[in-house]
C-alpha cells in the first residue's frame, strides 16, 4: 500500500515536473492595455497551463486592469514586471529576474502611434516613435537573443502592423517605424533559422484599443498652423473625419488579435508574416500585386480624393453587415 502511495506520488511529481518543463516562459511588453494585455491574459488562462507569462509594463501604477483581467491566475501563471523598452537597464533588470533568464517566447508588443502632417510634428516626437517602436525591439533582442541562440530555441513574436507593409496617408513616421521593424526582422530571420529560432510578424489592421483613442485625441488637438491650408483641410476633413468610421467598420478587438497571436505561437511551423484582419487583406494585397508600387498608391488616392463617397458608403455597408452578423450570433443564430 505504502509502496503504491509512494509510486503514485512520484508519478504525480514526475508528471508535474514534466509539465513544468514543458511550460514555456513568455515575456510580453506593453501589457498595461490593449493587445499586450489581451495576449497576456489569454496565455495565462490557457487550460493546459502551457505558459508562464511575464507580463511587463513601463509604469506599474497602471497594473490594475491586468490584475483584474488575470483574476486567480495572478501569481500563478502570470507575473507582472516593470519594463520600459526605451530603457536598457530596465530590460536587463527584468530579464535577470526571470529564472535562468529563460525566455522561450518573446512578444514584442509595446508601441505607439503618430498621425498628422509632418510639418506639424517635431523631430523629437518622431524620434520617440522610432525609439519605442523600432529601437525598443532592438534593445529587447540585444538582451534576449544571445540566450536564445545559446539554447538553440526560442520564438520571437513581433506585433507589427499592416503599416509595416503599406504606408497610409498621414501615418508617415508610424509606418516608417513599422517598416523598420519589418526590414530588421526580415534580415534577422535568416540568421535565426541557423540557430533554429522562430520569428513571426503579426500584422493587425485597425484595432480598437487605447492606441486608437490616443492617436485620435492627439490628432484633434494638433496645432496645424505650420501646414498649408490644403494639407490642414485634408487632415481634418478627410483623415480625421473618416478615422472613427474606419475603426468601427474594419476594426478588430484586442482579444481577436490575441487569439491570432496565440495560434501562431502554438503552431508547429509558425509563418514569418501573419495578417489578422481578412477585411483589410485586399488592401495589402495591392502591394504584392504590382512590383512598380504604383497600384496601391493610385487606389488609395482614388479612394480618398475621387471616390470618397463610395468608399464611405462601403465602410457603412461593412459596418451594417458586421453588426447584423454579431446580432444574430447574440441570438444564437449565426448568419449564413
Ligand atoms: N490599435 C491598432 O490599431 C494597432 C496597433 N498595432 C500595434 O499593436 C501594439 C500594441 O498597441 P495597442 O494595444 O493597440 O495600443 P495600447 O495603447 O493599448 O497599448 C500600447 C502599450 O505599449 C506600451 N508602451 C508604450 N511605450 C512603451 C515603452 N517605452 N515601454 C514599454 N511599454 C510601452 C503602453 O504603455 P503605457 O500605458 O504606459 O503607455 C501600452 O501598454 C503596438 O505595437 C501597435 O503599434 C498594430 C496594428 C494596429
Ligand atoms: C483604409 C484606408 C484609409 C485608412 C486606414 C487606416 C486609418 C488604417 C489604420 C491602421 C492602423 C491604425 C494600424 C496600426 O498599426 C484611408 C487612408 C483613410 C483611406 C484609404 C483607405
Amino acid at each position: 500500500m505504502l509502496w503504491l502511495h509512494f509510486c503514485c506520488c512520484s508519478c504525480e511529481e514526475l508528471n508535474r515536473s514534466v509539465k513544468r518543463m514543458a511550460r514555456r516562459n513568455v515575456l510580453i511588453t506593453g501589457c498595461s492595455s490593449g493587445i499586450g494585455l489581451a495576449i497576456a491574459v489569454k496565455m495565462a488562462k490557457d487550460e493546459q497551463k502551457r505558459f508562464k507569462v511575464f507580463a511587463t509594463m513601463r509604469n506599474l501604477a497602471k497594473k490594475k486592469p491586468l490584475e483584474e483581467a488575470a483574476g486567480h491566475r495572478l501569481g500563478k501563471t502570470l507575473e507582472i514586471k516593470q519594463l520600459d523598452v526605451c530603457d536598457e537597464q530596465s530590460i536587463k533588470t527584468c530579464v535577470n529576474s526571470i529564472p535562468d533568464r529563460r525566455i522561450d517566447v518573446l512578444v514584442s508588443n509595446a508601441g505607439m502611434g503618430l498621425i498628422g502632417p509632418i510639418e506639424c510634428q517635431s523631430i523629437e516626437e518622431m524620434k520617440t516613435v522610432m525609439d519605442t517602436n523600432f529601437f525598443g525591439l532592438v534593445r529587447l533582442l540585444k538582451e534576449i537573443l544571445p540566450d536564445m541562440k545559446r539554447r538553440k530555441s526560442g520564438h520571437i513574436v513581433i506585433i507589427s502592423s499592416v503599416m509595416g507593409v503599406q504606408g497610409i496617408l498621414f501615418n508617415d513616421v508610424y509606418a516608417a517605424s513599422k517598416f523598420a521593424v519589418e526590414g530588421f526582422c526580415e534580415s534577422l530571420a535568416i540568421q535565426a533559422l541557423k540557430f533554429k529560432l522562430q520569428l513571426s510578424l503579426i500584422e493587425p489592421g485597425p484595432v480598437v484599443t487605447e492606441f486608437e483613442r490616443k492617436v485620435f485625441e492627439d490628432g484633434m488637438k494638433m496645432d496645424l498652423s505650420a501646414a498649408d491650408e490644403e494639407t490642414a483641410e485634408m487632415f481634418t476633413n478627410i483623415y480625421l473625419k473618416n478615422y472613427k468610421q474606419i475603426f468601427q467598420s474594419l476594426g478588430q478587438s484586442a482579444e481577436d488579435v490575441a487569439e491570432h497571436t496565440v495560434k501562431i505561437i502554438l503552431a508547429e511551423n509558425p509563418p514569418f508574416r501573419h495578417q489578422t484582419n481578412t477585411l483589410y487583406t485586399p488592401m495589402t494585397t495591392l502591394k504584392y500585386a504590382d512590383p512598380n508600387g504604383d497600384l496601391p498608391i493610385d487606389i488609395f488616392y482614388k479612394m480618398v480624393f475621387q471616390h470618397d463617397k463610395i468608399f464611405s458608403a462601403s465602410l457603412n455597408f461593412i459596418k451594417l453587415l458586421r453588426w447584423r452578423s454579431r446580432k444574430s450570433f447574440d441570438l444564437g443564430k449565426p448568419s449564413q
